[in-house]
């Protein structure tokens, strides 16, 4: 098993580092801000949420979603940092153009992002595992534009950069054609996320910064249960930033840990279970499987 070393914890009854997740709920609870919130919470902080959608999801697909109006959507961001204050924000599921124009606003305005304090993970999430949209396919223009260029980091997978780029990763050369182009588009940092480089034995995230590529790979494990691997791997990173750690540091960092969630993964519904963080919960004995 993939050894992960843990980040601070703060003392009971002191406050935790704080980090918001700006995403959409899944109701299968495998990815989404389900797959965030118990990241953060394993990891010791304190996770606030902005609402972006709520999909109608189980382990085989999604079969629909209601956006959440876009005001609201940047209400909860200006509700949380005015008040909660965060170290660190992360992006997944944003729906629309609307949606992504006022989170760009919402996030400028209290200083998330490149210009401002706050690190901003921006994981652009375009579609499922199983295929289904998650993004309006006219909003990618909209991301392009406003949220590339305020974003500390973008962690695409290939078939998003595909979209996003028109570059097809297929090789470690083409990995690094895809990571400038990204980076091209304003981003502080790219990171080309490797999972979906099925013909490899490695599963090989490639991170740039306009002037230096930094590796971060492991063995491929052999599971289907990988739901909410891009999620987790976001809301580590975005953890890891929060605490003040740099970029690349906490790229590795949150690697090991979606590595070890990946390893102990498991089986849920008839179709990919999620990648499990739980594994760091050992406070009772183990229960029978029901
Ligand atoms: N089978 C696997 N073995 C090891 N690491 C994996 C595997 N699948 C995905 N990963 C890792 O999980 C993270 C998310 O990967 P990816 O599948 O590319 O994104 P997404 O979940 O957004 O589609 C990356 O760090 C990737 O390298
Ligand atoms: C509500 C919601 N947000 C994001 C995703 C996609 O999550 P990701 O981590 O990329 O995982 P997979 O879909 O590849 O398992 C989602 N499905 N739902």
């Amino acid at each position: 098993m993939t050894d992960v070393p843990l980040l601070p914890t703060a003392a009971p009854g002191s406050t935790p580092v704080r980090v918001l997740t700006i995403a959409g709920s899944d109701s299968g609870g495998g990815a989404g801000i389900q797959a965030d919130l118990r990241t953060f919470a394993l990891l010791g902080l304190h996770g606030c949420v902005a609402v972006t959608a709520v999909t109608v999801q189980n382990s085989l697909g999604v079969s629909g979603f209601q956006e959440i109006t876009p005001d609201v959507v940047a209400a909860q961001i200006d509700s949380v940092v005015s008040d909660i204050g965060v170290g660190a924000t992360k992006s997944g599921m944003l729906a629309s153009a609307p949606i992504i124009a006022a989170v760009a606003d919402a996030c400028a305005d209290v200083g998330i992002g490149r210009d401002g304090a706050t690190p901003f993970v921006l994981d652009p999430v375009c579609a499922s595992m199983h295929g289904d949209p998650l993004l309006a396919g006219e909003a990618l223009e909209e991301l392009r534009a406003t949220l590339f260029p305020l974003a500390t980091i973008v962690t695409p997978n290939l078939d998003e950069v595909r979209l996003i780029t028109g570059i097809e990763v297929v090789d470690e050369s083409t990995q690094r054609d895809a990571a400038r182009a990204l980076h091209d588009l304003g981003p502080q940092w790219a990171l080309v996320k490797g999972g979906h480089l099925r013909s490899s034995d490695q599963s090989p995230d490639l991170l740039f910064d306009g002037a230096e590529f930094h590796e971060f790979t492991h063995a491929r494990i052999d599971t289907g249960h990988d739901h909410g691997a891009g999620d987790t791997l976001a809301a580590a990173t975005a953890s890891a930033l929060a605490h003040g750690r740099s970029v690349p540091e906490a790229v590795a960092f949150a690697k090991r840990w979606v590595t070890r969630g990946l390893e102990a993964a498991y089986p849920l519904g008839a179709g990919h279970g999620p990648v499990n963080p739980l594994w760091r919960v050992r406070i009772t004995p183990e229960a029978p499987a029901r």
